[in-house]
């Protein structure tokens, strides 16, 4: 296993993207250091953080010397340097499905839902219209999961061990069950899978509410 040196993780508590690398971390026994980056005040504009990810979004990483930004390349990366309770299977099938499980949340469903696109719709087109752009969106692209998961998912999404695509499902699934409180019925997989998830230690730890700068109720 590589040394650990420091490990600083950037995030923000309600950050789907950053709530992926906080399951990796735990799932992988890594500590590291949390630092706050406020998305809703704007500190992802703060000159210092456009310095750690120019696209100003969380999360980034920095490990010692290395800094990564974007949610995808951190898990690979951590993946490649802490070997430890593989996220990718050895199996090329199922490693491939977990990479596409992983892109289909990441890039087919949570770009579209994130703060830049949904402010915008909110603002031209009022607060109904960003709720049924969530909603459409979210059954468009979950049809889809549940099609695909229907077949390979047992315990977990590709079987009875924890992958990628756990982790990227995951958050995804506690914003629209959670937040949205989407009706699941037609998505008996997914739902079955959240369940699942709930019941994880590492993934307990990584919930929004769990995080240091959740607000206390
Ligand atoms: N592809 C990036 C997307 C990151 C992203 O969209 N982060 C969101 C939070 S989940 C963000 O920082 N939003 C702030 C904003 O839209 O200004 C990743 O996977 O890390």
């Amino acid at each position: 296993m590589a040394d650990q040196g420091k490990l600083t993780l950037f995030s923000y508590w309600l950050s789907s993207c950053a709530y992926r690398i906080r399951i990796a971390l735990n799932l992988k026994g890594l500590d590291y250091e949390y630092n706050a980056v406020d998305v809703l005040k704007g500190d992802q504009s703060d000159p210092d953080f456009e310095r750690i990810n120019p696209m100003k979004f969380v999360p980034a990483l920095v490990d010692g010397d290395t800094v990564i930004a974007d949610s995808f390349a951190i898990a690979l990366y951590l993946e490649d340097k802490y070997p430890q309770n593989p996220l990718l299977p050895r199996d090329l099938k199922k490693k491939a499905l977990n990479i596409q499980i992983a892109s289909i949340v990441s890039s087919g469903i949570q770009p579209l839902l994130n703060l830049v696109v949904v402010s915008y719709i909110e603002q031209k087109l009022g607060s109904k219209e960003k709720d049924a752009w969530n909603i459409d969106q979210t059954n468009r692209v979950f049809t889809a999961l549940e099609k695909l998961l229907k077949d390979c998912a047992r315990k977990y999404a590709t079987g009875d061990e924890i992958g990628l695509g756990d982790v990227f499902l995951a958050p995804q699934l506690y914003y629209v069950i959670k937040k949205l409180q989407m009706d699941m019925s037609n998505y008996p997989t997914l739902a079955r899978l959240h369940a699942a998830y709930e019941e994880i230690p590492a993934f307990q730890a990584a919930v929004p509410e769990n995080q240091p700068d959740a607000p206390s109720i």
